[in-house]
């Protein structure tokens, strides 16, 4: 499964699963180094008493020293992760460590090797340490093929080239054996990469979906906010819209119904606000409507609710506002309009509003609430517009 994948590897991943498997190459590098040294004890077992003491020695000193340097590279690798960028040059000197070991690994046979004895017992015991060192090397380098490669062919080579030259029929025999031990550890090599390498590809590309999804989820979480904040406000003016507002007034005459906490609203219409749109024009009675707002804002106090309900007519919720209270407010609202234009190039244009102002009363529904504002509103047109009406 995971093979397949390898297959399907894109460019654009390339890299990132290359910098995967390499970093963990690093990894299982470091524990192969810390137990190569079993191998190398069990061939110094077999040869020191053939081979004397100085001999098997330095054998087994060089051969732990490509080891040593795997070790201490590693070691820092693992400490300092080399950027990206660097990821390739750290590779190759992995392989060529490995290659270098294999290399002492093979020297073994030729070292080591007893000329004239028919049951090649030395060469023998060397090539099943060298061929479970190779074995495991398959798996355990498993995410470098360049590095099973390197380390098989480099430490079967030797054994194989100098069986061959030795040329009797039990040297032959092990060349051969030998060969195939080699293609075989090749052909699981390159298996065991390609489903390693595929299962990195499949970690990148969850990663990727994750990332991607994590990013969707801040964009769907923002639009959401923005959504929210359009659904409630008024296009035009910034001003909560009527559907909010409804909601608000159900809201407190709930609260009025549970607690007792008292409320008043005010509804305010722009006083011949027709004759400012067909003398100044649509765009301008916009923006007398957004200056009208503006203006009023800076009367109110916190918690206060004000909405755009319709053209040009406003609602402004007050909670634990009585009718006096509300009053007063209306009435300074309507003052500061009256008393001062709201400035525009190149005319001033002063606007007077009427007030309709109803506290919400005992057992009263929401619609009924409005009704009565709505009702003190007309009545303020009537008696001459510019005033508050209870
Ligand atoms: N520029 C602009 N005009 C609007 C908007 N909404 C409503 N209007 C206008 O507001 C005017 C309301 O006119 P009327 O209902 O006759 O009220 P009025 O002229 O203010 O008169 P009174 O309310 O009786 O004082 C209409 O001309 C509408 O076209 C808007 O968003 N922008």
């Amino acid at each position: 499964m995971s093979a397949e994948l390898y297959d399907q590897i894109i460019p654009e991943n390339r890299g990132e699963v290359d910098a995967h498997c390499v970093r963990t190459l690093f990894e299982r590098a470091r524990q192969a180094t810390q137990l190569a040294p079993l191998g190398t004890l069990f061939i110094f077992w077999v040869v020191y008493a053939t081979a004397g003491l100085p001999l098997a020695l330095g054998w087994m000193i060089v051969n732990t020293l490509p080891d040593a340097l795997t070790f201490v590279l590693t070691s820092r690798l693992l400490r300092n992760p080399p950027p990206a960028g660097r990821i390739a040059y750290w590779h190759n000197w992995q392989v060529v460590l490995r290659i270098l070991q294999g290399l002492c690994w093979g020297s073994a046979v030729v070292v080591f090797h007893i000329p004239d004895d028919p049951t090649a017992f030395n060469d023998i015991a060397i090539l099943a340490v060298l061929a479970a060192v190779t074995a495991t090397n398959v798996v355990s380098m498993a995410p470098s093929f360049r590095t099973v490669a390197g380390f098989c062919i480099s430490t079967l080579l030797v054994p194989i080239l100098y069986s061959v030259w030795l040329g009797d029929v039990i040297h032959i025999k092990i060349a051969v054996a030998l060969g195939l031990l080699l293609l075989v550890e090749l052909q699981f090599g390159w298996d065991a990469y390609r489903q390693f390498a595929g299962g990195v590809h499949q970690l990148v590309l969850n990663q990727k979906i994750r990332k991607q999804l994590e990013l969707r989820n801040i964009e769907l979480g923002e639009l959401n906010q923005k959504l929210r904040v359009i659904a409630i406000h008024d296009q035009l003016t910034g001003l909560y819209n009527r559907h909010f507002m409804v909601d608000q007034i159900e809201r407190q005459r709930e609260l009025f119904a549970r607690h007792g906490n008292i409320c008043s609203i005010v509804l305010f219409d722009i006083d011949h606000f027709k004759q400012i749109n067909d003398r100044y024009g649509h765009a301008v009675g916009d923006d007398v409507l957004v200056a009208f707002s503006r203006r009023v804002e800076t009367l109110l106090r916190q918690g206060d609710a004000l909405g755009r309900y319709g053209g040009e007519e406003f609602v402004l919720v007050l909670p634990m506002t009585d009718l006096n209270a509300a009053l007063h407010l209306a009435e300074r609202i309507r003052s500061a309009m009256a008393g001062s234009p709201l400035v525009f190039q190149p005319e001033e244009i002063t606007v007077t509003a009427s007030f309709g102002v109803a506290q919400l009363e005992q057992g009263e529904d929401a619609d009924h609430w409005l009704l009565r504002a709505d009702q003190a509103l007309y009545r303020a047109k009537e008696n001459g517009r510019n005033r508050a009406v209870a």
